[in-house]
């Protein structure tokens, strides 16, 4: 068990606080949702409250994609969204940093630099060289704790997330809180248990279903989105070379002999799409698997009504749904049809757990609600959803030995 801002002495307490607010950014470079700001209010409200001088530590993309930017915006939608002036400073950890955190009083609020900007924090360490990385050995002498509420993160093992725990006192905010208390659960939630396992993600959805058929956690794995195409293609269906080429270049294709195998060892409790939808002049056509393959240029955007019936009848019986990934382009009206109609199928299903920051969008935007839990995470989500520790949490559980008494 990790502490929690229950056991924190927050007044007049240096907390640096790791959140997640990894987010689509528009073409101007600004923030274009700010659904992970919002879920982040809590913790950062009530350590402000509290009188805590709060340093926020946070990512934003990966190096080299369009979305790698300033957090300068997101300081921005954090004032507003805390009611509460927030100051930002475009560095991490350098001298001015520091200086923004030392000069913090009770109550005040900075967010720091993407941490990304700086090239360790990209890469995975164990916890003790993380403790040695400049980000963590700059900034932890300004700091007096630390607080992890990046549950979207925890599942990477990068200095922000394992360093300062080891070297600060560590306390989980009121987002990790609920994920783990929720996520950590599942091998208590009601069988037959079925993952929906959908979305671009195709390396780490196989990486879920080999893990969670092994220990026999799901009793069915449905495939659907890219996951589905490369399972399909897998099966020895022919998908055309559109969705071909984009699986290639989109580095997925040694994922199809894991899918292959993966086939070979479960097959009978994977199940793969019947039909896919593509664009055919304009519109939304659907493909059975005998009518395939699609002409030259046309690609499975979507999964089609036959899936769609199958995959319901499946989920009439189960007793916990757990999905990530959307079903097809969501994106585009013509094949949005596939997720709405399965995630709305899965509301019915007496647990009906959700993770993905774009398929939280894609729920958003479709306005599909009602599961028992949206997880802020997609692949932490998916790793707690197989039973795995997450890095982060146990650099938190097993961080130096300290007591501070809560507020009074
Ligand atoms: N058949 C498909 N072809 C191409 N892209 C797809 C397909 N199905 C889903 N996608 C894309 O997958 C992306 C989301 O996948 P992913 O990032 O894995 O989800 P999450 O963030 O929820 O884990 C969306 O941008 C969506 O357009
Ligand atoms: O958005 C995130 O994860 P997710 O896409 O699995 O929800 C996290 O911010 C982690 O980002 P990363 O996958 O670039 O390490």
């Amino acid at each position: 068990m990790t502490d929690t801002l229950d056991d924190l002495n927050v007044e007049g307490t240096t907390v640096g606080v790791r959140i997640d607010v990894n987010s689509p950014i528009g073409d101007d470079g600004m923030l274009a949702d700010d659904a992970r700001l919002r879920a982040h209010v809590d913790t950062l409200s009530e350590l402000i409250e509290r009188g805590g001088r709060v340093a926020v530590l946070a990512h934003q993309g990966r190096p080299g994609g369009d979305d790698f930017v300033t957090l300068e915006s997101h300081a921005d939608r954090l004032s507003k969204l805390l009611d509460h002036p927030v100051d930002y400073v475009d560095a991490t950890f350098s001298k001015a940093a520091r200086e923004a955190v030392s000069n913090l009083e009770n109550g005040d609020c900075v967010v720091l630099e993407n941490t990304r900007f700086y090239s360790e924090e990209y890469m995975e360490f164990e916890p003790e060289r993380a403790a040695q990385t400049h980000l963590v050995t700059g900034l932890a002498p300004v700091l007096d704790a630390y607080v992890n509420d990046a549950f979207a993160a925890a599942h990477r093992s990068q200095p922000s997330l394992v360093g300062f725990p080891t070297v600060l006192p560590g306390y989980a905010g009121r987002v990790m809180e609920s994920e783990l208390d929720t996520l950590g659960t599942i091998e208590e939630t009601p069988e037959p248990r079925i993952y929906v396992l959908g979305g671009a993600k195709v390396s780490d959805s196989i990486d879920v279903a080999w893990s969670v058929l092994e220990k026999g956690l799901a009793d069915h794995v449905l495939t659907t989105g890219v996951v589905g195409n490369v399972f399909l293609i897998a099966d020895g269906v022919d998908l055309g070379d559109a969705s071909s080429d984009f699986i290639y270049d989109q580095g997925y294709w040694d994922e199809i002999d894991r899918a292959a195998d993966l086939l070979d060892a479960y097959g009978e409790r994977v199940a793969l799409p019947r039909d896919v939808a593509v664009e055919r002049d304009g519109q939304r056509h659907e493909l059975g698997i005998n009518a395939l393959p699609p002409q030259d240029d046309e690609a499975a955007m979507d999964i089609g009504s036959s899936t769609l019936a199958y995959y319901r009848r499946l989920l009439e019986d189960a007793g916990t749904v757990i999905l990530n990934g959307p079903a097809g382009v969501f994106e585009d009206e013509a094949f949005e049809k596939g997720t709405r109609t399965l995630y709305n199928a899965a509301t019915d299903v007496e647990t009906s757990i959700v993770g993905g920051g774009d398929t939280a969008s894609a729920l958003r935007q479709l306005g599909v609600e009602g599961f028992s839990h949206v997880s802020t995470g997609g692949g932490a989500a998916l790793r707690m959803l197989t039973a795995e520790p997450l890095p982060a949490v146990t650099a938190l559980e097993n961080g130096p030995t300290h007591q501070q008494p809560a507020d009074d």
